[in-house]
């Protein structure tokens, strides 16, 4: 779908309160979940998101029937698994849809799933998936650009993932919670997307231990249950809205925030001289007045810094004078923000995965969003400059944040658009 472009007038401070959205990459892998069970399930905390539709119009071919039951919440119920397979024309749009591979083998034995697209930076592989499906007893074999996985019986034993992999481990959690056997992994990833599909799956009678740990242990059960289930808050959206405060030297109310979720972020921000006052879901972010100072930062698996705050931290530090260094070794070409701030006035030269920031003053241009969270670093760009900037690409922005013209206008911002239509029995 073509977009119109976000129209942004930045230079002047921010003010009030902006409640964040329920996480996009713990709902997307809970949704997926539903799949485990015939029964119908109730989700609250659905951001609207095109990613959310563009999983429900996957799922819808996959059998689930799905209606809305409030702004946010989502009744889904798969009595049966009608198709196994899941096409390249869904599956290419957005990464969290291979997850569908796991949760339909669990389900119906065998599963055919196109290769994953989503934000197009650079390679992002599924061989941890995949080693972690066979090393389970699922054979899975590739061709013409899909992955078939097949199971005789239950999924057992034990599998050490090679690096730390949130869609690795979710992938596997979802292939092993139906069945007769127990299932170890190792080295699984402790994100708080995992954890909190975890979690739900218990709500639904799964016996998976070790959430938040290295160490998970899934001791299949014969079928799942349904219920009901509140997906837990944005930690990324949140950290958006911090450095959106930052870079524009306001301060600004979040509200409907893990502050336990965002530590890495919280501190660095303080160390730049960032006040942030946490009162139990609420966090006040004040840069008013502040002479931030540069910093260095490199992105990590949680509880470390998040990529997905990466191109943001970016746009933030070019406001900040002096030299700032950023790393991204989780993602190393996740770049195409960079060479958008430059039209804007940036000074940052990168080098493999390192970024060297002269933090200045940014100027107003016409720019475009390759990405969703380059998209994300474009407005707060925008808002601290004078003058109008034009963003395209804001179909990547429509994948990640909800409503977002109108929630920016809400702390003061001057942001225009024909706000796209995301029809809301879609
Ligand atoms: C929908 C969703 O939740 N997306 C998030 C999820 O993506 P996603 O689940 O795809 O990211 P992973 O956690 O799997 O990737 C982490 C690292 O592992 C590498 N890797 C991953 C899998 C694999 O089989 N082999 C491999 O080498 C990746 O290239 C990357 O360097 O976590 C990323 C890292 O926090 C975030 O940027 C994404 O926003
Ligand atoms: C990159 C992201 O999503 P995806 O993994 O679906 O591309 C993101 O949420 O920042």
């Amino acid at each position: 779908m073509q977009l119109t472009p976000l129209h942004v007038t930045g230079g002047r401070q921010l003010s009030g309160e902006i409640a964040v959205q329920h996480s996009k990459n713990a709902a997307l892998p809970i949704i997926v979940a539903t799949l485990l069970s015939s029964e119908p399930v109730t989700l609250h905390g659905v951001p609207r998101l095109s990613d959310v539709y563009t999983i429900l119009e996957l799922m819808h071919h996959l059998g689930t029937r799905h209606a809305w039951v409030g702004p946010n919440s989502l009744t889904l119920h798969t009595p049966e698994i009608l198709n196994t397979d899941a096409p390249y024309a869904l599956v290419s749009k957005m990464r969290a849809s291979f997850i569908v591979l796991g949760a339909i083998l669990a389900r119906a034995g065998t599963a055919t799933v196109s290769m994953p697209g989503g934000c197009a930076w650079g390679p992002r592989p599924v061989d941890q998936h995949v080693k972690a499906l066979r090393a389970l007893g699922a054979e899975v074999t590739e061709d013409g650009g899909n992955f078939f996985a097949r199971r005789e019986g239950s999924l057992s034993g034990s599998f050490v993932f090679e690096l730390l992999t949130v869609g690795g481990t979710h992938n596997a959690i979802l292939a092993a919670a139906l069945g007769e056997g127990t299932v170890i992994l190792e080295n699984a990833s402790i994100d708080t997307d995992v954890v909190d599909v975890i979690e739900f799956l218990n709500v639904l009678g799964a016996r998976i231990e070790g959430a938040g740990t290295n160490t998970i242990t899934i001791h299949g059960v014969k079928a799942l249950r349904g219920g009901e289930y509140t997906v837990i808050p944005d930690r990324i959206e949140a950290g958006t809205f911090m450095m959106l405060a930052a870079a524009t030297r306001s301060q600004l109310t979040l509200t409907n925030v893990r502050p336990d979720h965002l530590r890495a972020v919280t501190s660095k921000l303080a160390e730049m001289g960032v006040d942030i006052l946490e009162d139990g879901n609420r966090m006040i972010v004040d840069a008013r007045d502040r002479e931030l100072k540069p910093v260095n930062v490199t992105t990590q698996s949680y509880p470390g810094f998040p990529t997905d705050l990466q191109p943001q931290m970016s746009a933030l530090l070019a406001t900040v004078p002096g030299t700032s260094v950023i790393q991204d070794p989780v993602y190393p070409d996740r770049l195409t923000h960079v060479a958008e701030l430059h039209r804007m006035g940036a000074t940052i030269t990168v080098s493999g995965y390192t970024q060297v920031i002269q933090g200045g003053t940014l100027h107003a241009a016409p720019v475009k969003a390759a990405d969703l969270r380059a998209g994300a670093a474009l407005f707060i760009a925008g808002l601290t400059c004078e003058g109008e900037t034009v963003i395209d690409g804001v179909q990547y922005l429509n994948r990640g944040y909800e409503r977002l013209a109108e929630r920016l206008r809400g702390i003061g911002a001057q942001v225009t658009q024909t706000e796209s239509v995301l029809a809301a029995d879609d």
